[in-house]
């Protein structure tokens, strides 16, 4: 019997490394194309080629599934030079290796069929059938300030995640570097020690590989490290203190008698970090009364650490809830960390957000 999910797996880990191969050529240009939306946060050139890219590798193979998707191609219908350079980009951005290129379905016809691939990412979401979740550059604030960043796609079925896949290309490929919140030293290239591949499947395990141009590369089980004095533990947020609430999650560190300072890093390169033992507690507490989170900015990362031995959860220790609409509606916040020590740390979350019971 074939491995459930396998071709699904393999079309959006390909699909990924191709869209996060355009990211990286954009995250290099000084001119970013960035442009601000109504919500006023930004979205470069790099976000809209990236979720062309990945919107037609999902319609090659899996024509009826629907699309949750981070951007619209409104903008740039009225903007020609903008979907000028963004069909430039996308035109000219291919997987090395020939039959992987092929399998994702081959090129992109023209500009209009590429407007019409990214506004394929408007499904509502649901409970119901197969949705695909794209955040095609997470952590756009990041990229911009030349830090983490992260291409995220997942898939869910039903409202529960089966697939999620994470391409991080400012992560150390080395699954042992300790976390740190910059990119690595200036002597570290892109080619030699920067990029990587996380993926996992439900019931199967999470992996991590370096991130490559081509084909896919040698993969590796990861898994959460354990941690055995909560006091050495590492726990990492949001750089944005207005994506999460940073003098909050101070006090409970304080409470967990954590000593080291919280890594501040962008993006859901923070779920592929405690995926594979970076990192070890991930907290993300509400700054605003109103905010909902997008599923887009957690279904891969939730899953991901889950199949790694972690546990992710809300502030109030429900599981994050994909299956009502683009946003986790039923949720507030974040805190994800190994199971075993989960527990302790939703207590100590609880008690400082005054929700302990
Ligand atoms: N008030 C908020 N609370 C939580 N997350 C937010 C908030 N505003 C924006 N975000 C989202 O946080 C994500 C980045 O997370 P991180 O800070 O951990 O890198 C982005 O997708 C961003 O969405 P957007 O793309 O709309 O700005
Ligand atoms: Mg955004
Ligand atoms: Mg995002
Ligand atoms: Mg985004």
């Amino acid at each position: 019997m074939a491995t459930p999910y396998a071709k699904e797996l393999e079309v959006a880990q390909l699909a990924v490394q191709r869209a996060a191969r355009l990211t990286k050529r954009v995250f290099h240009e000084k001119a970013k194309g960035t442009v601000s939306k109504d919500d006023k946060s930004p979205v470069t050139i790099g976000d809209f080629g990236a979720q062309a890219l990945i919107i037609a590798a999902l319609r090659h193979h899996f024509p009826s599934d629907e699309i949750v998707a981070e951007e619209e191609a409104a903008q740039l219908r009225a903007d020609a030079p903008l979907r000028d350079q963004i069909w430039e980009l996308v035109r000219t951005t291919r997987l090395d290796d020939a039959d992987a290129e092929a399998f994702l379905g081959g090129a992109i016809p023209d500009a209009d069929a590429m407007l019409d691939l990214i506004d394929r990412g408007s499904s509502q979401g649901g409970a119901r059938g197969r949705i695909w979740a794209i955040d095609p550059i997470d952590g756009t604030k990041g990229f911009l300030r030349g830090g983490q960043y992260a291409v995220c796609l997942g898939l869910m079925v039903d409202g529960d995640v089966k697939v999620g896949v994470l391409g991080c290309p400012n992560l150390p490929v080395d699954d042992a570097a300790p976390l740190t919140a910059d990119i690595g030293g200036a002597h570290q290239t892109d080619e030699e020690g920067r990029g990587v591949l996380f993926s996992a499947v439900q019931g199967q395990g999470a992996t991590s590989r370096p991130l490559g141009a081509g084909a896919l590369r040698e993969a590796k089980a990861i898994s959460v490290k354990p941690v055995t004095d909560l006091s050495s533990a590492t726990f990492c947020e949001s750089v944005e203190s207005g994506h999460s609430n940073q003098s909050e999650s101070a006090q409970i560190a304080q409470k967990l008698n954590i000593t080291k300072p919280s890594v501040r890093m962008d993006s859901q390169a923070k779920y592929g970090s405690l995926a594979r033992g970076a990192g070890d507690i991930y907290l993300r507490l509400p700054t605003s009364k109103t905010y909902q989170e997008k599923i887009w900015d957690h279904a891969a990362g939730d899953l991901i650490v889950r199949e790694a031995g972690g546990q992710v959860t809300d502030t109030t220790g429900s599981r994050l809830d994909f299956s009502v609409g683009r946003t986790l509606a039923s949720n507030k916040g974040v805190v994800a960390a190994p199971a075993a020590i989960h527990g302790q740390v939703i207590k100590a979350v609880q008690e400082v957000l005054g929700l302990s019971k």
